[in-house]
């Protein structure tokens, strides 16, 4: 990969699922958009273009992360997950949780956290051990040939909305990891490839403050940003503003706490790879 010349923007990923709308409702305010190529995209897809070198920095499932950590430094105090429920990383089924033992638990293909989190929690928390499918994240299609599917972001959230009239359970995982382990769970982090932090300290820092700028901003507009999004949803817009104020997008002490937790937690599986005993390596701006 050759290095980026000076006049070319950094390329940014972004989320494109409602969970991130507020962030980009930050960047769209203050003007920062137009210092980023950014690239909207799904979950996996980010994930895969930002180890691959297509992208230089952007959201990336903390267990992809986990798997790559040797190529990417985190960007500090940015995250995607909550303290509590998270109402869009769920497992929705159609039985108890303590009926799936061997039986099909589709899971999503957008999500790589969810997933894993969602398999540790059954077979050490719940004590089942169903057997896995990937699946598109289609609830309808997942539920015809499983008895539960783990899915995240708007399918996600919608399902917990239509829930009650389809007679689903749906365990929010974020709040079943709480439960579990006292502590937040964090499903994203923001991260850079090292090359380009290496290349262009001043553009990393620039878009790493145009994203703080733009959380602090967004959180204090989120009932507008609740409304202008509800426009183009099936969602209500107090619906949409309790989703946006459930969802924790720093990453302080506590939420790196869950973050080691989870990391040792999947590590012991063989899921992924120990972090380093220092902890994660943060891009310092
Ligand atoms: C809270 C969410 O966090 C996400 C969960 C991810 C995963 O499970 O891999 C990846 C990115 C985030 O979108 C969500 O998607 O709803």
């Amino acid at each position: 990969m050759g290095s980026v010349s000076a006049l070319q923007r950094p390329r940014v990923g972004h989320i494109q699922f409602l969970n991130c709308l507020p962030i980009y409702w930050g960047l769209m305010r203050s003007g920062a958009l137009i210092d980023v190529d950014l690239h909207k995209d799904s979950p996996e897809r980010l994930n895969a273009a930002l180890v691959a070198g297509d992208l230089d920095i952007g959201p990336i499932s903390l267990v992809e992360y986990l798997r790559s950590a040797g190529d990417l430094l985190l960007l500090p105090d940015l995250a995607v997950g909550s303290d509590g429920p998270v109402l869009s990383v769920n497992i929705v089924s159609t039985v108890p949780l303590d009926r799936l033992d061997d039986r099909p638990v589709a899971l999503g293909a957008t999500s790589r956290t969810g997933v894993l989190l969602a398999q540790m929690y059954l077979e050490t928390y719940v004590g089942v051990r169903p057997t896995y499918f990937r699946s598109p994240p289609d609830l309808a299609r997942m539920l015809d040939e499983a008895d539960a599917a783990v899915i995240i972001g708007d399918v996600a959230l919608r399902a917990l909305h239509d829930s009650p009239q389809h007679g689903w359970q749906v365990t929010d995982l974020g709040q079943a990891w709480r439960d579990w382990t006292g502590l937040p769970m964090v499903f994203a982090a923001w991260a850079v490839r090292r090359d380009f932090a290496t290349a262009h300290p001043g553009l990393v820092k620039d878009v790493h403050e145009a994203f703080l700028r733009s959380r602090e901003l967004c959180l204090t507009e989120l009932d507008e940003v609740a409304e202008a999004a509800a426009r183009w949803e099936t969602l209500s817009a107090a619906t949409l503003a309790h989703y946006f104020r459930t969802l924790d997008f720093s990453l302080g002490d506590r939420q790196v706490a869950g973050l080691h937790e989870f990391a040792r937690r999947a590590a012991a599986l063989g899921a992924v790879p120990p972090l380093p005993p220092a902890g994660p390596a943060f891009f310092k701006g």
